[in-house]
């Protein structure tokens, strides 16, 4: 993939150096502006799965800060950018801040009122010249120089656009960027593993504005007038267009699509005209249809078109060796880790868990049977703080005390070293391998969450990164997955995608293991492989719990059996007394044999 992006940069750096005519600089000018926009929706809409349609409000915050403080108070407009930026952060982080812990249609309800309440904002202020707007804004100075030319300009903005794409592809591809993949449709998995998806989503509703913001301050000092007009709804849908267009998941989408329909709309805008004998902007109802077809067909955008020809390496690569991460102390065999004390969870008249009762101890399997619907898997996300209990306490040990756990988020239980896996898998099927499993050391990373995030725009993370990847290896490698770390996760086979959730959540560094049926779907060498881990994972101290239908695997791996029917411990002990409990017999319907 490198070859043709530098080929890509130089023929862009070319282009005002050759006798381009001056109206295509100016085309390609507002192609960057557009694609510094479709970048943040990119990251917001394509990778973060929460779509904006008042990004266009933010190019206009951009715009008329600099404008505005340029031509009233003859500041800079380095300060107005700066200026821009503040003001922008504080409005995103204020409506991310109400509309993202709010799930559905929130945030684009949200962010279209937004781009309608600034846009007739901009429209009726008096200091900001109503619907005429301001006018003779200055230049933008650099060392003195006043950038004033179609080709000075472009040089600029498309300097700014490269810089902003590294940027997101950067972060990406590092510890925040992997939570950030997981946001879209894998919040539950996210959380399990530590990450604050909230504050996740914020960050990128802020990142995207900021992109719009430096966009309009671009735009403001290009055209040196600006007026409410290119700030209103439509441009904000034209904005989504674009990402959609190009590749909503992919950074280089952003530039194909904001490419792709500003040719098309400069196009049409002379075609449409001419063709129906009236001027309007027709070119928004072909906008319409290729929007419709394009979900229809080709729901990843033409960047995955082209992607198909230049397959790109793995961005995550494991390195051969690195500093260990330090890992958390191993209570002593025996010890009481787990307490769960007359656990009951209810949905509506339904008792799923019935006032269960039971303990896990250090070094110790314990398997949760019981039939389909016995309550099994509820349990498990009551101990994971995935469901709130209606009554009674699960206690973990932290350090030398037992802790009331329950009423934690499962962002909060994990920190305590509860890691978990999902009945149905829940990994990021284009992700490739090492870096799910990386996912899973989130909470082991060496920065805090902003400065991640800046390190990571900057390539300021490499060591934390080749930490966590070396990490994410060892416990591919301990699983016996070491060969597929590159491959995309979604190629894998079922069984093989229970084995990296296992990998994941080791990369946690749990002292309590909770699996959930992670020998489905398994063949039969896979399943002993699995024992043979999960024995030596208890030798090493880990405390294991399991819920598991597969009787063999189970009867021949775990110390200690809780059987549960209709939401209630109906049997407990060693398996080979559980086998033979007629209560146990019963609810099996013939036996466990
Ligand atoms: N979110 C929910 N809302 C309402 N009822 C639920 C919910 N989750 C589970 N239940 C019900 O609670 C009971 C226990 O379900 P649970 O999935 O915990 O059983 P299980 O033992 O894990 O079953 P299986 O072995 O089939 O996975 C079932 O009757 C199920 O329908």
């Amino acid at each position: 993939m490198k070859r043709p992006l530098y080929l890509f940069i130089a023929a862009m750096a070319a282009v005002p150096l050759l006798p381009t005519p001056e109206y295509w600089i100016t085309l390609a000018n507002y192609v960057g502006l557009y694609a510094l926009v479709a970048l943040g929706l990119v990251l917001l809409t394509g990778v973060g799965g929460l779509t904006s349609f008042g990004q266009a409000a933010f190019v206009g915050l951009g715009a008329y800060t600099s404008a505005y403080l340029s031509t009233r108070y003859g500041l800079s407009p380095w300060f107005g950018l700066l200026a821009g930026v503040v003001i922008t952060a504080a409005a995103a982080l204020l409506i991310g801040m109400i509309t993202m812990p709010l799930s559905g249609h929130y945030l684009p309800l949200g962010t279209i009122a937004w781009g309608l309440s600034l846009f007739f904002l901009f429209g009726n202020l008096d200091f900001l010249g109503r619907y005429d707007g301001i006018n003779s804004i200055p230049e933008i100075p650099v060392f003195g120089y006043a950038i004033a030319s179609g080709r000075e300009m472009y040089g600029l903005i498309w300097l700014l656009v490269l810089l902003a794409v590294f940027a997101v592809q950067n972060l990406l591809n590092s510890r925040p960027g992997r939570a950030i993949r997981a946001l879209k449709g894998r919040g539950v998995m996210a959380e399990a593993m530590g990450v604050d998806t909230t504050w996740m989503k914020i960050a990128i509703f802020v990142l995207a504005a900021l992109l719009a913001c430096l966009s309009g301050w671009l735009y403001a000092h290009m055209q040196r007038t600006v007026n409410p007009t290119p700030f209103g709804l439509n441009t904000g849908i034209e904005y989504l267009f674009m990402a959609v267009v190009g590749g909503a998941g992919h950074v280089w989408g952003a530039l194909l699509g904001s490419t792709l329909l500003t040719l098309l709309k400069d196009q049409l805008q002379t075609v449409l005209p001419k063709l129906l004998g009236s001027n309007g902007n027709y070119e928004i109802v072909v906008f319409g249809v290729l929007m419709v077809l394009l979900l229809q067909r080709a729901r990843d955008g033409v960047w995955a078109f082209v992607r198909k020809r230049f397959p790109a390496a793995p961005p995550a690569v494991a390195p051969d060796d690195a500093p260990v991460l330090v890992r958390r102390a191993r209570h002593k065999a025996g010890t009481t880790v787990l307490e769960v004390d007359l656990a009951r969870k209810m949905f509506g008249g339904l008792v799923a868990v019935n006032d269960m009762q039971f303990e896990v101890k250090a070094g110790e399997i314990v398997g949760l049977i019981g039939p389909n619907g016995a309550g099994k898997s509820t349990m498990f996300n009551l101990v994971t703080g995935l469901l709130p209990l209606t009554s009674g306490e699960i206690r973990f040990r932290v350090g030398n005390e037992m802790r009331r756990i329950n009423g934690q988020s499962s962002r909060q239980i994990v920190r305590h070293g509860i890691a978990r896996t999902f009945q149905h898998v829940k990994l990021i099927p284009d992700m490739s391998v090492l870096e799910n499993v990386a996912l899973g050391a989130h909470l082991r990373g060496l920065h805090g969450e902003i400065g991640g995030l800046a390190a990571a725009m900057v390539r300021g993370n490499r060591s934390e990164e080749q930490v966590l990847l070396f990490e994410a290896r060892r416990q591919l490698e301990r699983v016996g997955l070491g060969h597929l770390m590159y491959e995309e996760a979604g190629n894998l086979a079922l069984g093989q995608q229970r084995i990296l959730e296992i990998a994941r959540a080791l990369c946690c560094d749990p002292t309590l293991l909770l699996l959930d049926e992670p020998a489905a779907g398994l063949r039969y060498q896979e399943k002993q492989a699995l024992a043979e881990l999960l024995a030596k994972l208890r030798a090493e101290g880990m405390s294991v719990l399991i819920v598991e239908h597969d009787m063999d695997f189970v009867m021949n791996l775990v110390d200690r059996l809780v059987v549960m029917e209709f939401g209630t411990r109906i049997s407990t002990g060693r398996p080979q007394e559980v086998r033979s409990d007629p209560a146990v017999l019963q609810a099996y319907l013939g036996g466990v044999d």
